[in-house]
């Protein structure tokens, strides 16, 4: 497993360790039930779709390692305030440092700046992060198949749960979409990007499309950079989104967004 999937989750589980000696899950926990701050996530892209509009998850990210920096002038406050004016349904932040220059304080700024919900997104592998999760205000996680074992799916997202948080499930093929279905979250991510290789393919999404049982709610994710490719989405009937870059390397990224759905 020379890939760099691999290397990020052996670097999240030393992370692990180390914040468990800062601080004890215990007192984390406590700090995160006392928030009783959660914003509806799913609700959120359910009530953007009941308004005939697509629901789009717009993602706040610094750099990612297949891409390097994606933008110098980088303020979560200012980004998220953009996504919010311009039809954004939820915001995603990514808070992994080492690979991703994301950070804590980029989801706390984000979340403070509008009303959206927000997605912590990092390679979730512990309870301790999930809780971390909430206590930083996060109001969803996600969980990644090809990370996990499908027991450890089932465990965190009972933990997420009983934290009043929604669940983002990723996939990027058929055996980890199996797995992703025992699962009670409604939120079923289809990651075009492959974690592994970084190929990225639209084509992905549809070919997985006819597995989806009724119930779960399809969200396309990476590489959707034109209107195009949100128009060919909705005509085979996925109306959730999450996009990163396209916004990232707009000037204005809200701006952007309104484009790619008009
Ligand atoms: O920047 P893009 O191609 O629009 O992609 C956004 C999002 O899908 C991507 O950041 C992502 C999807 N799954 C992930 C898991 C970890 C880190 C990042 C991701």
């Amino acid at each position: 497993m020379n890939d760099i999937l691999a290397k990020i989750l052996a670097v999240k589980e030393d992370e692990v360790v180390t914040a468990r000696q800062i601080r004890s899950e215990a007192d984390l926990l406590r700090e995160a039930t006392a928030r009783k701050d959660v914003r509806g996530f799913a609700q959120a892209i359910e009530d953007k779709i009941a308004a005939g509009k697509p629901g789009v998850i717009a993602e706040v990210k610094k750099a990612s390692p297949s891409r390097g920096v994606l933008r110098e002038h980088f303020v979560p406050a200012e980004i998220a305030a953009s996504y919010a004016a311009h039809g954004a349904a939820c915001l995603s932040v990514l808070t992994d440092v080492q690979f991703f220059q994301g950070s804590h304080d980029h989801l706390r700024q984000a979340r403070a700046a509008c009303p959206l919900p927000v997605l912590r997104k990092d390679f979730v592998i512990d309870p301790y992060q999930v809780i971390s999760a909430r206590a930083l205000g996060a109001d969803c996680v996600l969980l990644i198949v090809a990370a996990l074992e499908a027991q450890q799916l089932r465990d965190l997202e009972a933990v997420a749960l009983e934290l009043g948080m929604d669940v983002l499930v990723e996939v990027h093929d058929a055996e980890e979409l199996d797995i992703a279905l025992t699962l009670r979250t409604p939120l079923l991510g289809i990651n075009n990007r492959n974690l592994r290789t970084f190929e990225t393919s639209l084509q992905n999404t549809l070919d997985l499309l006819p597995r989806i049982p009724a119930g779960k709610r399809v969200v396309t994710e990476s590489g959707i950079l034109a209107p195009e490719h949100v128009r060919l989405m909705r005509d085979h009937g996925v109306e959730a989104f999450l996009v990163g870059e396209a916004f990232m390397r707009a000037e204005e990224p809200g701006a952007e967004l309104a484009r790619l759905i008009h």
